[in-house]
């Protein structure tokens, strides 16, 4: 039987990483989740477990709570950036490297300065692929929760014996928005990219008047494109959560509309890309990301 290594990395998972800064009597409070992952020559471990070329996953977790401690964390494609070209170029087995950074956003309470409270579960990303001296970087968010309660029709659709699905031309549209998007270069405004690319999606998602998820799914990552030129691609998961109009006419009542069961699963998952005719070549930006 012959067989070989593929590819493989290796890291330490979800280091939960919680910072305070002081400005005199004034808090700021930062709360990420970063995943390291080393590539390079790491046949030998696998084939024989030498290790000599293997930079522990302890002391990637290490590296994490030193590294937020030796410089200001900053915005997270920064911090994901340091670590990434600290581990390719301090050990020379490991060539490459992918960091990925979720940020948990926390508002103050406003009875003083260093209270805080947790907002909702939506999380800002980036997933930093570092190979020798090469870089790219790929932000995002996830679990952004939306919702309208019009402007959103669905119809026109094929019809067989399984479908029962009633067409409808209003009804809710609901999702949870995971978005990531490529930058094309390394000189963004991180933090005002963030911003406003999450801006263009909730404006797009509020102000198309849909006809599938998949034309707003087009339409929000149109949207990031047209607002930032930095970034050249944008991939779209969107959950749709339906919101089924419940059958009140048992009870001799009608449901105009008004009266919906939120349902948990299944649900339809739409996903897609929308990227410039001229985006540049991705390298390996997508590395280990998922794609569709
Ligand atoms: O916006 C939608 N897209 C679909 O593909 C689909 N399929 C479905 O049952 N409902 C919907 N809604």
């Amino acid at each position: 039987m012959a067989v070989h290594l593929g590819p493989n990395q290796y890291g330490k998972a979800e280091n939960r990483l919680v910072t305070v800064s002081r400005n005199g009597s004034v808090h700021t409070l930062r709360d990420l989740t970063v995943s390291t992952s080393l590539r390079g020559d790491l046949a030998a471990t696998h084939l024989t477990g030498d290790n000599s070329g293997v930079v522990p996953t302890d002391t990637q977790k290490n590296t994490v709570y030193a590294f937020a401690k030796e410089a200001p964390v900053g915005e997270i494609e920064e911090f994901a950036l340091r670590l990434g070209r600290h581990f390719v170029g301090s050990f020379e087995q490991i060539t490459g490297a992918r960091v990925l950074i979720d940020e948990h956003g926390w508002g103050r309470i406003a009875a003083n300065d260093h209270s805080f409270v947790r907002g909702s579960d939506e999380k800002r990303t980036t997933a930093v692929t570092i190979e020798g001296s090469q870089a790219w970087v790929v932000s995002g968010l996830r679990d952004l929760i939306v919702l309208k309660t019009t402007g959103s029709e669905f119809h026109g659709y094929p019809r067989d014996k399984y479908t029962t699905l009633p067409e409808t031309n209003d009804r809710i549209l609901a999702t949870a928005v995971s978005a990531q998007w490529r930058f094309s270069s390394l000189d963004a405004d991180w933090a005002k990219s963030f911003v406003e690319a999450r801006e263009a999606l909730l404006e797009a998602f509020a102000s198309t008047h849909s006809l599938s998820l998949q034309q707003t799914l087009y339409a929000m990552g149109e949207a990031v494109l047209a607002a930032r030129s930095e970034i050249a691609e944008v991939r779209l998961s969107l959950p749709n959560k339906h919101h089924f109009v419940v059958d009140l006419s048992k009870f001799g009542l009608a449901n105009d509309n008004e009266v919906f069961y939120a349902a948990d699963r299944p649900y339809g998952l739409i996903e897609g890309t929308v990227l410039r005719d001229d985006a540049p070549d991705p390298g390996l930006a997508w590395h280990t990301l998922p794609a569709f």
